[in-house]
């Protein structure tokens, strides 16, 4: 389960995030859609307490993420494809965080093929990737651990249509498998295709949060349109 409860975040004068409250439930993925500036990341990033709220609480799996004393174990957490290390390997930057969460080795080599990272390419410096393999190691890196949640900032960023076919069946597998799926994303078709729900939020206030059902891409967009219109970016 990821939660969040009532939350508002305020950077100086911009109300980043307005009493903002919504869940993703376990077996679910939901989608975070919003225009630029609308507050997506900051919510996400008081998920993971890399923001600590004004007023309000944010968690994963009922208690807040910086409690958890192996995070990487409970909640998988993709934020920014190029935070891992130019100069180090692929497979090196998995086998560190497998030192940090007690996990074998042979786990690295596991998750690099589950994200259809090949033996050469995981041996290559992450300075050379393309921004989706980069994007594929950081989703590598969120599945480490076989978390529960899922955290994901515009995960099909950078990804060719069939990595978008392919993200979108490897977190279909892990809603079935009971786990709880939040990502953000500009892409309405992709939305349409991959989530159960869809939240929208505009200038830090939820606009509608509903199931997705049969709603097309092309429905969702006349939605996206009329909430966001008449929305002043955050201010
Ligand atoms: N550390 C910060 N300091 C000051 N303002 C911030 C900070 N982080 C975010 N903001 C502001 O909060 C608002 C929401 O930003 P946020 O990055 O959450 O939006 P977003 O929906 O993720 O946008 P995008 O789609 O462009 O990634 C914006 O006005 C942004 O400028």
């Amino acid at each position: 389960m990821i939660e969040l409860s009532h939350v508002t975040k305020r950077f100086g004068a911009t109300l980043a995030l307005d009493d903002v409250s919504f869940a993703v439930r376990p077996g679910s993925i939901v989608s975070f859609l919003g225009p630029n500036g609308a507050g997506k990341s900051t919510a996400l990033r008081c998920l993971v307490g890399l923001v600590q709220p004004d007023t309000g609480t944010a968690t994963v799996a009922g208690v807040a993420y910086r409690t958890l004393r192996s995070p990487g174990l409970v909640a998988g957490v993709l934020l920014n494809a190029d935070d891992a290390h130019p100069g180090r390997t692929g497979r090196e930057t998995l086998r560190l965080a497998c030192l940090t969460l007690g996990l074998p080795f042979s786990r690295a080599d596991e998750v690099l093929a589950e994200v259809g990272l090949s033996r050469a390419e995981s041996r290559r410096r992450v300075r050379t990737y393309s921004l989706g393999m980069r994007q594929r190691l950081g989703i590598a890196r969120a599945l480490l651990g076989d978390p529960s949640v899922l955290v994901l900032d515009e995960p099909a960023n950078g990804l060719d249509p069939q990595g978008q076919r392919w993200l979108a069946g490897l977190l279909r597998q892990r809603a079935e498998r009971g786990g709880a799926v939040l990502l953000s994303s500009h892409q309405l078709a992709e939305v349409a295709r991959i989530a159960d729900r869809v939240v929208m939020i505009g200038a830090g206030r939820v606009l509608a949060n509903r199931p997705l059902a049969d709603a097309g891409a092309a429905e969702l967009e006349d939605e996206y349109f009329t909430l966001t219109s008449g929305v002043d970016r955050a201010a």
